[in-house]
């Protein structure tokens, strides 16, 4: 039997089925993905609410990468990946064909597993973005710099090194900072696929809070295998296994009175 700390979980609830659209932040429907000839997803309907974090659990290879994956056309660059439904955002399913692939990433950030900074200094690996939508002024990418990183909760560690190479720093921070490069062009959405799996237990705890404060700007969704840490930070969880969404509900829901059998054997332990 796991046992979950829900000292820090949210009691605010939505009614994710009947959520308004000035509160979903993006609406999938009927989504139905295959590698070749393996389904990885099956019909997975849901709303994913506004400024509010969402994780995504479940046993290995359920599909909770996959399902993030497909939230920015990351999956666009597996080959045998075929999909079919609507991922809705701004009431426009971004897998339509017009859709500027890249406009979407700006607007929809990804976080990986490991901390993936250029090899680059700490300050052009948060402005990398923004250089790259053509700012050049040093003031805007100055201020835009120490907003970020202050926004990723590490701009203290590292104002007086803006110009060391960010393979300095430690995987934490590194994962930081990586985040500052993500909310430096200021996306709607934040995908976050296992970011603390690859940390130390301080610095998990150091994102875990993080992830608390972005969501005042952010929708954010992230992967997690760690139960106890999607009952800390968020306050949706889709609890998904073999490529379906068996329950989505508030967090505190998911964790103390799962209506699905299922769901209740995983957060009990007896699987996964
Ligand atoms: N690029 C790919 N090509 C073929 N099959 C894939 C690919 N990526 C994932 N899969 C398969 O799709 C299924 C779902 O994988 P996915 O990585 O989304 O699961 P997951 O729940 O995120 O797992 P984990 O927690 O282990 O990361 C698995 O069976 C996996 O083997």
């Amino acid at each position: 039997m796991i046992s979950i700390d829900r000292t820090a979980m949210q009691t605010e609830t939505v009614d994710l089925a009947n959520l308004p659209a000035q509160d979903t932040a993006l609406e999938i429907r009927n989504l139905n993905l295959r590698y070749g000839e393996k389904q990885a997803l099956f019909d997975v309907s849901m709303k994913i609410p506004k400024k509010q974090v969402t994780a995504f659990i479940g046993p290995s290879g359920c599909g909770k990468s996959t399902l993030l994956r497909c939230i920015n056309r990351m999956n666009d660059l597996v080959d045998s990946c075929k999909i079919d439904g609507e991922i809705l955002l701004h009431g426009q399913n971004i897998n339509d064909k017009n859709i500027n692939v890249a406009n979407l990433r700006r607007n929809v950030g990804m976080v990986f597993q490991r901390p993936n900074p250029f090899p680059k200094s700490i300050y052009e690996n948060v402005v990398y973005g923004l250089r790259l939508q053509g700012v050049n002024n040093r003031r805007e990418l100055d201020e835009a710099a120490e907003r970020s990183l202050r926004g990723a909760a590490i701009w203290d560690e590292v104002k007086d090194r803006l110009h060391d190479n960010a393979f300095g720093l430690s995987g934490g921070q590194q994962q930081r900072l990586v985040i500052a490069r993500a909310i430096a062009i200021e996306p709607e959405v934040l995908l976050l696929d296992e970011p603390t799996s690859a940390l130390d237990p301080i610095s998990t705890l150091t994102i875990e809070e993080l992830i608390s404060d972005l969501k005042e700007k952010y929708t954010v969704v992230i992967v997690t295998h760690n139960m106890q840490q999607a009952a800390r930070v968020s306050d949706q969880t889709a609890f998904m296994y073999m490529g379906e969404l068996v329950e989505y509900a508030d967090t505190n829901t998911i964790f103390t009175t799962p209506q699905k059998r299922k769901t209740e054997d995983y957060i009990t332990g007896r699987y996964g």
